[in-house]
């Protein structure tokens, strides 16, 4: 196995069973592309989960995150609405999609068509130590746009 990869466990749902499960479209591709495994139709301004009919194992150590795809937000103003969705090494749950359509007209999410992509990461985990003042910087609580444009 090369260096750059990680094991995950894939269950395929009842409601998933005819469906590819996700995968790359391209030799160099950094995402998988995820599946909907259910139609639904989005209004403009609306939002929905939508099913894949898979669940993971995800190795300690290591999350998915959930992406949307530029080509649907492009074309059509749909993205993955907590983007970059998280899904945690201890769900089990069925791995869904929270799309959003912000785009102007309704958009048809068909079941097979490809949806998201998914990316696995390592995880670092805080260990937050409770101090009474924090060391000084050049920037302090400078933010939000406080060097400029
Ligand atoms: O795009 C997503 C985001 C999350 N999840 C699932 C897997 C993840 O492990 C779980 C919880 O996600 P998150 O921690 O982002 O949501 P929460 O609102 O904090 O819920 P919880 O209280 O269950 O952690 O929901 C998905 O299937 N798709
Ligand atoms: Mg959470």
């Amino acid at each position: 196995m090369p260096s750059n990869e990680v094991t995950i466990a894939v269950l395929r749902l009842v409601h998933g069973a005819d469906l590819p499960l996700p995968d790359y479209a391209t030799a160099g591709a950094a995402g998988m592309d995820v599946i909907a495994a259910e139609n639904v139709t989005l209004a403009p301004g609306a939002r929905a989960a939508i099913a894949t009919g898979f669940a993971l194992a995800i190795p300690n150590g290591y999350e998915v995150q959930v992406r949307p795809r530029s080509g649907l937000a492009l074309k059509h103003g749909v993205t993955c609405l907590n983007t970059p969705g998280t899904i945690d090494s201890d769900y089990r749950g069925e791995v869904k999609v929270i799309l959003a359509n912000l785009g102007q007209e309704p958009f048809v999410v068909g079941r097979g068509d490809r949806i998201a992509q998914l990316v696995p990461a390592p995880v670092l985990r805080a260990d937050l130590v409770e101090v009474d003042s924090l060391d000084a910087t050049t920037r302090g609580a400078g933010g939000f746009g406080s060097t400029g444009r």
